[in-house]
């Protein structure tokens, strides 16, 4: 446990109920929890569990606990029974102690390496399109977990695995092949991946075309999407590009390379970044190995027609095709053979894939057969599934009027943050270059904040305006406020850990402040343990909150002694380092002024 106190507290308890009662009572059954607004005190103990070998009422129970931990624990100051929950009121010098020993120094939250090895695998985009809000979620969400996995201990490889063939990247080729008229990024001025990704709209129109004509004809709609003669194109493409023939491989390399560049300036505009890139076309003849293994351990069975299956109805889910027929593999077969180089070469502990829920049967299987086939490493597998993002309608319309797309979402983040932070008029001194600097940090911190702040598994109305509102619980308040401590601290000449300082005793603004700040590293631990960057970036935002209420309700710069005055700055200064530190997990950056 990350908060001594706590730990004490449930310690002293057991003793307390061995002393009175002469009963062992597991640590276990000992739940903490904060003290309600409404009484007084900090952390409450839960009584009821001790009154079976009290056999007294709770009130009495508590009352008998509550004095045997006065006695014992130095930081209590009072407590009060209500209801058989025991509140302790922690003595101001405990706080106080705590900020200057614990909260300020420069280690705390910092976790010491855990010795184990993680893979986050997430973004794993297409070569055929440009990326979109999805993905942001998806990216964001990779990145995060990554980061706090890190802070927590782990060695972390951040992973891609890019999917750069198949059927539907023949489609953005033929298309470009046949309608292009040899355009290129360069003679366009477009973004590769944004050329590539119009020939797969392109591809999709003319197909389109096709079909209905067919269709006029009298076929139907299956055998007309069958037949239409850009499917057959594309599908004879696919056929020459796997036979290995140059032209279709050299056309792939140019137009994926197009893509890869258009990637990276969204990754860096993103601000994520990956360790290790895996390709679908070097993996996916990998797996067939695992299939034979699958048939010779009897976890597989084949059926007639030669295709291999799993069957999982014992697990509630259903047969499942594992290799075709044909001897070709789906994508399943490609899973298993990626899994399983991801663990020879990296020998990781556990391995997260970030995927939307969509994909949630396709992982249960993946974890399933891997499992059974007695994979040690299958237990530390886990799919950090998130749901849809949406738009409200009518608010931005994307190019092709379906899905939005990344970049022009990002732009036109950074465009409504500089409007917004120019009604604040606040910049004036900054040079272009700065405000430039300013805009991108609070558009970027709008978008990420927003989606990250939110369940993953929950779909999610992505709201552009009510994300980079000031007031709001977004990031652009929590970066605002990072920036108002910095003012202070500027305003002061504050330096880092001047001395240790002792205002006698605290208002509550400054003790709710101190506390929140105390939970700090169980945050990061509950965020690490549970996947969720959502818990930490809800925390930034109280402790951004009591921070403002503390700065409203108390003078700092003009405080009534020097040494409340040391105290504050001291107070504010471990604020704004949580408060950056929390966001950067997020990876959202806080300016140091705005
Ligand atoms: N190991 C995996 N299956 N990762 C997810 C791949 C996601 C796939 N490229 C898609 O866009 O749907």
């Amino acid at each position: 446990m990350a908060n001594t106190i706590q730990q004490t507290l449930v310690e002293q308890t057991v003793a307390a109920v061995k002393a009175l009662y002469g009963a062992d009572i597991p640590e276990s059954q000992i739940s903490l929890q904060d003290t309600r607004k409404e009484f007084e005190g900090q952390i409450t103990i839960v009584t009821f569990p001790v009154t079976r070998f009290s056999k007294k009422s709770p009130e009495q129970t508590g009352t008998e606990i509550g004095e045997y931990l006065k006695a014992n624990v130095e930081a209590i100051s009072a407590f009060n029974v209500i209801k058989g929950f025991l509140n302790i009121s922690l003595s101001d010098s405990y706080w106080i102690a705590l900020l200057n020993n614990t909260i300020a120094a420069a280690d705390f939250g910092k976790f010491p390496a855990n010795g184990k090895k993680l893979m986050v695998e997430y973004s794993s985009p297409n070569t055929n399109k440009p990326l979109h809000l999805g993905h942001i979620r998806n990216n964001l969400l990779g990145y995060s977990v990554a980061e706090i996995l890190k802070a927590y201990g782990y060695d972390i490889i951040k992973a891609n695995l890019v999917n750069d063939r198949g059927i539907h990247i023949c489609k953005s080729m033929l298309a470009w092949q046949k309608f292009g008229n040899g355009e290129t990024p360069e003679s366009t001025g477009m973004k590769g991946d944004h050329l590539v990704g119009k020939y797969y709209v392109v591809f999709d129109k003319e197909y389109k075309k096709e079909i209905d004509a067919l269709k006029a004809q009298g076929l139907s709609e299956e055998e007309a999407k069958k037949n239409a003669p850009l499917m057959l194109e594309a599908q004879e493409m696919l056929r020459k590009w796997e036979a290995g023939d140059e032209e279709v491989i050299s056309l792939w390399k140019t137009m994926n390379n197009w893509v890869y560049e258009g990637f990276e300036t969204t990754y860096k505009q993103l601000g994520v970044d990956f360790d290790k890139y895996y390709y679908e076309s070097n993996t996916y003849l990998l797996g067939k190995d695992i299939i034979q293994e699958g048939l010779d351990k009897g976890v597989f069975f084949k059926k007639e027609d030669n295709s291999v299956w799993i069957d999982l109805s014992d697990e509630g889910l259903d047969q499942k095709l594992v290799l075709r027929g044909d001897g070709t593999s789906v994508y399943i077969t490609q899973d298993l053979g990626t899994a399983q180089l991801k663990f020879d070469e990296f020998g990781m502990d556990e391995s997260i894939y970030v995927v939307g829920n969509e994909q949630d049967y396709h992982f249960k299987v993946l974890f399933s057969i891997l499992k059974k086939l007695g994979r040690p490493w299958a237990d530390g597998l886990f799919h950090l599934s998130y749901g849809m993002v949406d738009l409200p309608s009518g608010k931005m319309k994307s190019r092709e009027g379906t899905v939005v797309d990344a970049d022009d979402l990002m732009a036109e983040m950074i465009e409504t943050a500089k409007t917004r932070t120019e009604e604040l008029g606040k910049t004036e001194d900054f040079t272009e270059e700065e405000k430039a600097e300013l805009y991108h940090t609070i558009g970027m911190g709008a978008l990420k904040y927003f989606l990250l702040k939110v369940d993953p598994k929950k779909r999610l109305l992505f709201d552009p305006n009510e994300s980079v509102d000031f007031q709001g619980h977004t990031g652009p308040f929590i970066q605002y406020t990072h920036a108002r401590i910095k003012s202070v601290l500027r305003k002061a000449g504050y330096v880092e850990n001047e001395t240790k300082v002792n205002p006698g005793r605290l208002s509550s603004y400054e003790l709710d402040l101190i506390k929140a700040l105390s939970e700090y590293p169980s945050i990061v631990e509950a965020s690490a343990k549970e996947f969720s960057p959502a818990q930490l970036a809800n925390y930034a935002y109280e402790v951004a909150k009591l921070y403002n209420k503390f700065y409203h309700e108390e003078s700092i710069l003009k405080a009534e002694d020097e040494d409340v005055k040391a105290f504050r700055l001291t107070l504010s200064a471990s604020a704004a380092r949580i408060i950056a530190e929390s966001m950067r997990l997020l990876g959202i950056k806080v300016p140091e002024r705005m």
